[in-house]
């Protein structure tokens, strides 16, 4: 393993020193820190292109540079397969959907799932997600008018967002699935133990049918195995139900009548099995849930750091729901977004500031040559405007990192300041990176995320609901929230990791003048 690993060397590239040990270099600082906090002091102190220690001797490379994610999710296609190891991490949480797939069957399975993911088909969701966000907000001010003499109570936000819209019909609140989902990742994938580094990164050394044994028996991936079992049990009845709903000619473009129909299909290139469907399903609940689930929590953190955002907020929120009765709407659109441009700029500030997946994981499918953004000074002090990069060579894309970014985003780029999205463009040409306002948040190119309209459109309406109808504080403890990596960026209490993902906040009810 050892030889095999220092084989694939990018070693006059600049890095830390591996602290930890020969046997597990940079990692357990990469991925046991607070997310992204060792990938922000490296850019410092290197730049862009930071080369890590993996296990054993192995070299990766750390990349924030703009040209260089533009090349490696963009240009190259599919010639950028995502790590081994990772896939293998979310066939244990999803089974073998869109997130584990590459190359050719993740065309396939794409190209099938597409359709669902469309500007209509994910404006038609808006009154799903108000409805969602209302419902919360509904219990929630019973919950403090039951509670507390002031208006007010300390909420522990950890699951928001409207979990059920997915595939319809869950109650978010006795489902058994959804608690299980809630959990998954924070108990699975949170805070890895050294082993865990040592054993993931190891795993593709090891026969299949010994690492499977080894998942069958591992006490970490108990909670994995019975989501699986929970998540594949709902799946069937939701598809039988679907199948029996297209029968009667009822079917339409939603993204489980486009399973239903795909598992149908005679053609195999149009055609998903039964586990790949089951799969697929799975992947979207966890993929959509978790995500917009912390992106909201971090928003709301934010904007209780300061309240002057959050003033601002709810006063172009009263005056569009003024607006909308006036001309005897009851309802937003997302039409109406475009003119609740600080609104807009919050939820863009709080993706780039708090993607909720920080890390994505690559690997080099040739020799290739990386083109830079900003010229990288290695080892023996020579400045290089591109890097070539030997095949098999792990890269972990830094989308904290990349967000983080003065180059792209300016020298204020470490502030949550939403302001930078109402400024005029200074006409300076971009490297153009993500799908969305630029930021890496949802990831780029053939495998971008997939559903990034609807957690938009998500964002925006749980957004607008709760800060109309609610005033958010920081609570003493508030202030210990670390940004705990369990495959997303979750909020857990410092020293408390072992409780899961919360975020104590003041909640009172906003009382308009
Ligand atoms: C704020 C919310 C979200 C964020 C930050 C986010 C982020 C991402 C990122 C970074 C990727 C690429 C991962 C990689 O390359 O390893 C991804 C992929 C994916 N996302 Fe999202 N996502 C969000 C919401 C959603 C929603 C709402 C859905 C579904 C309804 C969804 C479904 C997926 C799927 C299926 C993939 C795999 C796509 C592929 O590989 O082709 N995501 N997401």
């Amino acid at each position: 393993v050892y030889r095999r690993n220092t084989k694939i060397s990018i070693d006059h590239v600049r890095g830390p020193v591996a602290d930890a040990s020969f046997l597990l270099g940079n990692l357990p600082e990469l991925y046991q820190s607070d997310a992204a906090a060792a990938d922000l002091k490296w850019q410092k102190a290197y730049g862009d292109i930071v080369r890590v220690k993996g296990v054993l001797g192995e070299d990766r490379l750390l990349i924030m540079d703009a040209k260089a994610l533009q090349y490696i999710y963009q240009t190259s296609g599919y010639h950028w397969p995502k790590m081994w190891e990772r896939r293998e991490l979310s066939r244990l949480a999803a089974g073998q959907g869109l997130t584990w797939a590459d190359g050719d069957v993740h065309k396939r399975q794409r190209k099938i799932m597409l359709p669902g993911f469309g500007t209509r088909e994910a404006r038609s969701f808006l009154p799903i997600f108000f409805s969602a966000a209302n419902k919360l907000g509904e219990k929630w001010k019973d919950m403090i008018s039951a509670s507390s003499a002031d208006g007010s109570m300390v909420m522990l936000l950890e699951k928001a967002t409207a979990f059920d819209y997915r595939f319809g019909g869950l109650d978010d609140d006795k489902n058994e699935l959804a608690n299980a989902y809630t959990t998954l990742l924070s108990e699975t994938f949170g805070s890895p133990s050294l082993t865990s580094i040592f054993t993931i990164s190891t795993w593709a050394h090891l026969p299949s049918w010994l690492r499977h044994f080894f998942q069958r028996k591992s006490a970490k991936l108990r909670h994995a195995r019975e989501t699986e079992r929970i998540g594949n049990g709902v799946a069937k009845t939701l598809i039988d139900a679907k199948a029996n709903a297209l029968l009667d000619g009822k079917g339409n473009k939603d993204i489980m009548s486009l399973l239903v129909q795909s598992n149908n299909s005679e053609n195999e290139s149009t055609r998903m099995s039964t586990p790949e469907m089951l799969a697929q399903m799975r992947t979207i609940m966890l993929a959509g849930h978790e995500t917009t689930a912390n992106t909201l929590n971090w928003t709301l953190l934010e904007i209780c750091k300061q309240p002057h955002i959050q003033r601002k907020l709810r006063a172009e929120i009263w005056a569009a729901e003024n607006e909308l009765r006036t001309n005897g709407r009851t309802q937003f659109e997302v039409s109406d977004f475009e003119n609740m441009p600080y609104t807009t700029a919050v939820v863009k500030e709080a993706l780039r500031f708090h993607p909720a997946l920080h890390h994505a994981f690559r690997t080099a499918g040739r020799d290739d040559v990386l083109p830079l953004s900003t010229p990288l000074r290695v080892i023996d002090g020579t400045v290089i405007t591109e890097l070539t990069v030997p095949k098999g060579l792990k890269v972990v894309a830094s989308i904290t990192g990349y967000n983080r970014n003065k180059q792209v985003f300016g020298e204020d780029a470490d502030v949550f300041n939403p302001d930078r999205w109402l400024r005029t463009s200074d006409g300076k040409k971009q490297t153009v990176v993500g799908v969305y306002a630029n930021v890496l948040t949802f990831a780029a190119g053939v495998r971008s995320c997939i559903g990034w309209r609807f957690a938009l459109y998500e964002l925006h309406a749980f957004l607008i609901e709760l800060i109309s109808n609610f005033e958010f504080e920081l609570t003493p403890e508030a202030e210990h929230v670390r940004r705990h990596p369990c495959l997303v960026v979750a909020p857990t209490i410092e020293g408390r990791e072992n409780e899961g993902v919360q975020l104590p906040l003041k909640v009172r009810i906003a009382i308009r003048e």
